[in-house]
């Protein structure tokens, strides 16, 4: 009996022995295309008849491009699983999927500790003005001429934390560490168990109150540019704002303006509207903290990542259902 295959869209770079061993029951193939047209080509060739599920990365994106209306349509029929390793999916277009019958999976909870983390590095770096300091050290001036201006402490701090889910939670115990007071907007208020207790308010609330807010939803049509002007323009003024999620869920022009005039204190960022390219009005200002997409970048994480998103590929093939389908198909 032929087995179904398995395309491999992107590197495995740690959990070699878990995909190996995927072959027991599926052929595992490799694309050759290094550009979109040549996969779409590769697709419509007829090459990759028989693929069943595709594993995909987030770097993939740099030649295959997004899972868009162009792409999806021309996979081959055969193909009805996308398990995708990384926990956002904003370069999976799941109408698009949904309309082929494709189902697709992320990486939930994989990702929850390593970004947290980084969300509450940024946070205290961006309280503390780290980035003036460190720039002067490596400039060979200590501190800088004259020193920079005091940080302010996380203690007793209002953190705001938009998008409570699995990365927002985690986020939630940390910044408690911190004695943070933590406060939360979400689609829907989770019962105290879920929330630990964090107090549910309005997004208006959440942006008047806030002393930190953090970006912890992810990003979709509704999520695009949820923070512009009229937000900024909401939040107190000396915000420090947050962003661990995906670039374009802020209005980086209008986040450059709030900087600028300084309503906005400081941010951290790990993610950029239009990245790898970062807005010039954000490497030139000292009060941004910077991270190049760090989020998830520890040993243990990524390999976490690859092995549940094996574990999709398998579940696909030996089940014919997804280990953690995304929300948006979970009812399908
Ligand atoms: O950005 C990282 C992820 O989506 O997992």
């Amino acid at each position: 009996m032929t087995k179904p295959k398995v395309l491999l869209l992107g590197e495995i770079e740690h959990a070699h022995e878990s995909w190996n061993s995927l072959s027991n029951i599926a052929e595992l193939v490799y694309p050759r295309a290094r550009t979109r047209a040549e996969f779409l080509d590769e697709c419509r060739s007829g090459d990759l008849d028989g693929v069943v599920a595709i594993y995909r990365t987030f770097a993939s994106v740099d030649y295959t491009g997004r899972f868009d209306e162009e792409l999806v349509p021309a996979l081959p029929a055969s193909v009805k699983f996308v398990c995708h390793n990384g926990a956002g999916y904003d370069q999976v277009d799941v109408h698009v999927c949904t309309k082929r019958g494709i189902r697709v999976s992320n990486t939930p909870t994989a990702v929850d500790d390593a970004t947290a983390d980084v969300t509450m590095f940024l946070i205290l770096g961006a309280l503390r003005g780290f980035n003036i300091s460190m720039r002067a050290l490596r400039g060979g001036q200590w501190r800088g001429h004259p020193p920079p201006p005091l940080g302010r402490d996380p203690e007793g701090k209002t953190l705001g934390i938009l998008g409570m889910g699995g990365i927002g939670k985690n986020l939630r115990r940390k910044a408690e560490a911190f004695s943070m007071r933590v406060i939360y907007h979400n689609r829907e208020k989770l019962s105290d168990e879920l929330s630990g207790g964090a107090e549910y308010v309005s997004f208006a609330e959440l942006l008047m109150t806030s002393d930190v807010i953090s970006l912890n939803l992810p990003l979709n049509d509704k999520t695009r540019h949820k923070i512009s002007t009229r937000e900024f323009e909401m939040m107190k003024k000396g915000v420090v704002i947050v962003n661990t999620a995906r670039g374009a869920i802020i209005d980086e022009e209008a986040l450059v303006k709030a900087l600028d005039s300084g309503h906005v204190a400081s941010v951290g960022l790990d993610v950029y509207e239009n990245e790898p390219s970062i807005h010039p009005g954000l490497l030139a200002n000292d009060y941004v903290m910077l991270l190049p997409h760090m989020g998830t970048w520890t040993i243990e994480t990524q390999t976490a990542m690859e092995e549940w998103t094996i574990s999709n590929v398998r579940a696909a093939i030996e089940t014919g259902a997804l280990r953690s389908v995304i929300p948006e198909h979970a009812a399908l």
